[in-house]
């Protein structure tokens, strides 16, 4: 039970979403000691020492590599993202890299601003120049999506939406994302068979270790020559080595990335953006929205919606005596928990309790206040791994 909140901030987070966490109640900013919560985008979280205060992470945005996600399952800290709600954002960007690498915008924007002379000069320059920059359009090119969640399949439909055609690959795919999907994107069997299809490829998965060089020199090798391959996911997913001898021999013709590297940074045929895909006022505004409200819900509440390491787990309030239990996902878990609350004479009202791999999350309401003694209890349960007690706003004594 906290009589106010402290939520620390690792990077910018919109006024939007910091605003909805009523001043009353909580205290949030960058300086903030013993946080019950922390809010990043992509602060680098995974050598931080995190204080044992932090009872949830949550990351404004989808992909959550920089956060220790491992360990915070470890000590019963769920980690939230916010699916979808940058995905726009990302797939305008993508539209505009197929744009530039399509048109040669990059080089002829250099070209252009390089000219000098009177009216006349540059007049003649610039119809001499043109030529070097004559590129092709979209319409009947085939767009190859990797990643067929948020983002990637707003992409396929902005291809589609274009006049290309689309081949896709997920084998994981949601059933969400499946419906979502215009019925012209064709469905790949393989990565080796959208490489072969492709005159652009790009890129829509998290950064896991099965992603880790998912594109790299072999399927490079197997891509059209003069495909065009575009990164706006994270940049161990391309293998840079690999995307290097492409470029060398000409395979690829363009590379579109959002994550700069050294040894590409001034390359002709690299385009190269600083982490832009979700640098726009409506997606910091949607994830920093979805992300306080999520971090609310659940430090209030105990609810758990859009965690990538717990269960979801929602249960409406109908008593003001709720206790929340994140534990190890092994049996006679409930069992336990639930005899020490019978123990001291506490009658449940409600519960849930769902798994999600290795960990479980179990809510209680109960009919009356619990003593303090029941939460040590169920804390020393072997297997759990944090205990809240969550009364209701005006309900905050306990039984003594
Ligand atoms: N450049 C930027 O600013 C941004 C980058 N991102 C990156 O994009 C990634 C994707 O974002 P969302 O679409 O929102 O996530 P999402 O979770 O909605 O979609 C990811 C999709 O990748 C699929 N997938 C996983 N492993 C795969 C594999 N080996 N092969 C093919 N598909 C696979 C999943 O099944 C899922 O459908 C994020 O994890 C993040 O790293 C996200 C937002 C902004
Ligand atoms: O917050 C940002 O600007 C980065 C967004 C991003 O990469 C993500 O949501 O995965």
């Amino acid at each position: 039970m906290a009589d106010r909140y402290h939520i620390l901030t690792l990077n910018n987070i919109s006024a939007q979403g910091l605003k909805r966490f009523p001043g009353a109640r909580y205290t949030v900013g960058p300086h903030v000691s013993e946080p019950d919560a922390i809010l990043v985008r992509s602060y680098n979280m995974l050598k931080m020492e995190i204080p044992p205060s932090v009872k949830a992470i949550g990351r404004a945005g989808a992909g959550t590599n920089n956060i220790p996600v491992e360990r915070m399952s470890e000590r019963g800290v769920p980690v939230f993202n916010t699916p979808g709600a940058n995905a726009n954002a990302v797939k305008e960007l993508v539209v505009a890299g197929l744009l530039m690498a399509a048109r040669n915008l990059v080089p002829a924007i250099r070209f252009t601003e390089g000219l000098t002379g009177d009216e006349t000069t540059i007049h003649r320059l610039v119809e001499e120049g043109k030529k070097q920059f004559a590129g092709f359009e979209l319409p009947g090119k085939t767009l190859g999506v990797i990643g067929l969640g948020a983002i990637g399949s707003l992409v396929a439909d902005a291809g589609i939406k274009l006049g290309m055609k689309v081949i896709g690959y997920d084998p994981e795919i949601t059933v969400e994302a499946a419906w979502s999907l215009p019925s012209q994107v064709r469905k790949a069997h393989t990565l080796e068979e959208l490489a072969r299809a492709a005159d652009f490829v790009t890129v829509h998965v998290p950064l896991l270790d099965m992603t880790r060089n998912l594109v790299d020199h072999k399927l490079i090798q197997k891509m059209k020559p003069g495909v065009i391959l575009l990164n706006f996911a994270r940049d161990s997913i391309v293998d840079i080595e690999a995307v290097m001898a492409g470029l060398a021999e000409r395979r690829i013709k363009y590379f579109v990335t959002d994550f700069p590297h050294p040894s590409l940074l001034h390359h002709p045929a690299v385009i190269a953006l600083p982490h832009l895909g979700a640098s726009t006022q409506e997606a910091e505004d949607n994830c920093a929205i979805m992300v306080v409200d999520q971090i609310m819900d659940y430090l209030e509440n105990g609810n758990i919606v859009n965690s990538v390491n717990f269960p979801t787990v929602v249960m409406a309030r109908e008593s003001p005596y709720r206790i929340g239990v994140a534990n190890m996902n092994v049996p006679n878990m409930v069992g336990q928990i639930s005899t020490a609350m019978a123990r001291a004479g506490l009658n449940i009202h409600n519960m849930v309790n769902k798994s999600r791999g290795g960990t479980a999350y179990t809510l209680v309401d109960l009919d009356s206040p619990p003593p303090p003694q029941v939460i040590d209890e169920i804390a020393a349960i072997p297997g759990v791994l944090a205990v809240r007690y969550l009364p209701a706003g005006d309900s905050r004594e306990r039984a003594d």
